[in-house]
């Protein structure tokens, strides 16, 4: 059932299994334990329910035209890496999270990324290959809506087709710039045709594909907590409530943290109890901000802010990492595509869920490059990249009405965190992201946008160019750097602020296993385990976690 206040849940109840912060990784959570009869699970969900909400189902709804409500809309603490501006930096607050609101992109990034996962964490479980089965049983390929040819636009091979979340290609296309960018890949340059994304080999220009089937967003939710998950008897959803903290059942030293605290005003918190496991899946900011508010971090700033400590963890909210990004364009001498007409498009959406509405405004095809390796960013600060498969660079290739594109340093050096402003669980915590503090991450912006220079300089685009992009590092560095931390914005993929690391290891915060180090009953699964930003975007990375997540949580009992 799903309860839409605190107050409404049965306090007769009880739970094995309490999951919290109904997002992206929560959904699957849920979804995966309750399949089996015998598990009990409370799902928590600090935002709405998503049932029936048509802006979250409109692909093209997508930056602008989702409801506040759906949004935490924090704020990021004044970037000393961009001039000291404070950027805004959403994530989503409703049933399925930041899936109900992204951008759709599904990248599950290079093979080499979870190999070190499972390297970092001695757990051969995280590899690629070992996942493989769960990456399928994630996915229900759903092609192209309008039914477009879309041969040699992906690998067949690849995909899962049983699975919950639908993957698709783009309504449109190919459009003349698609046909230009693809011709150039195609005939053996610099930048390879790379058939699919998705293979763990993602280098070269692919087409993009995005969450969504059938003309509607694929969220967690829609996906994971449909009608018929919803009405298993052995699943609550309770939603509009916060959790507050997590507390040690019986005395504090128990350190067996089973019990959550949730409400939502400080003088109305209310406990409930799992008999067997409390899962956070608050997300990057979400769970730091839980454990820190429950005493569970670095002593000392925990009693800075008057929060007293239950368990001493340093890494709680440390190691936050996050994609970056800018825009360059030039001007083009072809007629701009023509402009989307709203009102009709919506009308085509509402009759047979087609048309424009139906994909985002993501463009078609996404560039994933490395740096040379001669570069001097490399040669200078090391490679953070997971392996040779791993791109430093995504540039998706815009067109419309100027052309270039929005060129994204995906392998960044610098670190930042989440802290506790205040004891207060309802005050936002500080969100210090670090963007660009390290001299690699400006480097690679650079390298990217050369990388875009030589991309358009193919002969193809010749009679197509009336400018070339700008901003250019080589025709101003001072500009450039200007430029970019003016302008620059977030791709809002935080990741690594609860990492897993090696059981036994003092870093971290837990286990291969996803278990709190060095308590009972308290696990987390969502972004904010994975150790280093994704070469990619991050939902299809949470995706694969969660189902091993469940996994993992299954088979304890
Ligand atoms: C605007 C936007 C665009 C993006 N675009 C893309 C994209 O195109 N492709 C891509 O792959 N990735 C994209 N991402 C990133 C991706 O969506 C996230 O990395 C991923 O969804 C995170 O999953 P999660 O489960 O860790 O957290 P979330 O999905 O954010 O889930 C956390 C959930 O916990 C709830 N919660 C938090 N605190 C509490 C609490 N105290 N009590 C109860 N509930 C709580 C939240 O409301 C939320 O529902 C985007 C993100 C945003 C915000």
């Amino acid at each position: 059932a799903v309860f839409q206040d605190a107050s409404s849940l049965p306090s007769d109840k009880q739970y094995d299994i309490i999951v919290v912060g109904g997002g992206t990784a929560g959904s699957v959570i849920a979804s995966r334990l309750t399949e089996d009869p015998k598990i009990n699970v409370l799902l928590i969900e600090a935002g709405p329910d998503d049932e029936g909400a048509i802006d979250l189902q409109i692909p093209g709804n997508f930056p602008d035209g989702i409801e506040p409500k759906y949004h935490w809309n924090f704020t990021t603490t004044p970037q000393s890496g961009l001039n000291d501006r404070a950027i805004p930096y959403d994530r989503g607050h409703v049933l399925g999270g930041s899936s109900s609101i992204n951008g759709m992109v599904y990248t599950r990034g290079a093979a080499d990324d979870y190999d070190r996962w499972a390297n970092v964490t001695g757990d051969n479980g995280w590899k690629w290959n070992s996942l493989l089965p769960l990456i399928k049983r994630h996915e229900r390929w759903s092609g192209a809506v309008g039914g477009r040819n879309i041969s040699g636009q992906y690998d067949p091979t690849v995909h899962g087709y049983d699975g919950q979340t639908k993957v698709a290609l783009p309504w449109s296309g190919p459009n003349a710039f698609d046909n230009l960018c693809l011709e150039e890949a195609k005939a053996g340059s610099e930048f390879p045709f790379n058939l699919d994304p998705n293979s763990g080999q993602p280098l070269g220009l692919t087409w993009v594909q995005s969450t969504f089937g059938g003309g509607e967003r694929s969220s967690a939710s829609r996906a994971y907590l449909h009608t018929s998950v919803r009405q298993r008897s052995n699943l609550d959803i309770l939603v509009n409530t916060r959790v507050t903290r997590v507390l040690s059942v019986g005395n504090v030293g128990s350190k067996d943290f089973r019990t959550v605290e949730i409400g939502t005003t400080v003088g109305a918190l209310r406990n409930v109890t799992a008999r067997v496991e409390v899962v956070l899946s608050a997300g990057s900011i979400g769970t730091p901000h839980i454990l820190l508010l429950s005493g569970i971090g670095n002593k000392t700033e925990l009693d800075a802010v008057g929060v007293p400590s239950t368990h001493e963890l340093n890494d709680v909210g440390k190691n936050l990492s996050d994609h970056f990004s800018i825009f360059a364009f030039g001007t083009s001498t072809a007629p701009d595509p023509p402009p989307v007409d709203h009102t009709a498009a919506l009308l085509q959406w509402t009759q047979n869920r087609t048309g424009p509405l139906t994909e985002s405004v993501v463009p078609h095809q996404l560039l994933w490059t490395r740096l040379p390796s001669n570069s001097e960013a490399l040669q200078k600060y090391g490679d953070p990249s997971s392996g040779p498969n791993a791109p430093h660079i995504e540039i998706a290739l815009i067109w419309g009405p100027n052309f270039g594109g929005a060129a994204s340093l995906l392998t960044p050096h610098s670190r930042g965190s989440v802290t506790l402003a205040s004891s207060n669980p309802f005050t936002d915590p500080l969100i210090n992201i670090n963007y660009l503090t390290h001299p690699f991450d400006i480097e690679v912006l650079k390298e990217a946008i050369r990388t875009m220079k030589r991309f358009y300089s193919a002969p193809g685009f010749s009679s197509f160019i009336a400018t070339p992009i700008a901003p250019d590092p080589d025709a101003g560095e001072a500009e450039f750097e200007a430029y970019t931390r003016n302008s620059g914005v977030t791709a809002l993929h935080a990741v690594g602020t609860a990492s897993m690391s090696a059981r036994g290891a003092e870093a971290g915060v837990v286990d291969p296993d996803l278990k709190v180090k060095g308590v009972k009953g308290l696990s987390i699964a969502d972004a904010s385990v994975i150790p280093y930003a994704p070469t990619g975007h991050t939902s299809a990375p949470v995706y694969i976690l969660a189902e091993r997540a469940s996994d993992l949580i299954r088979s304890r009992y």
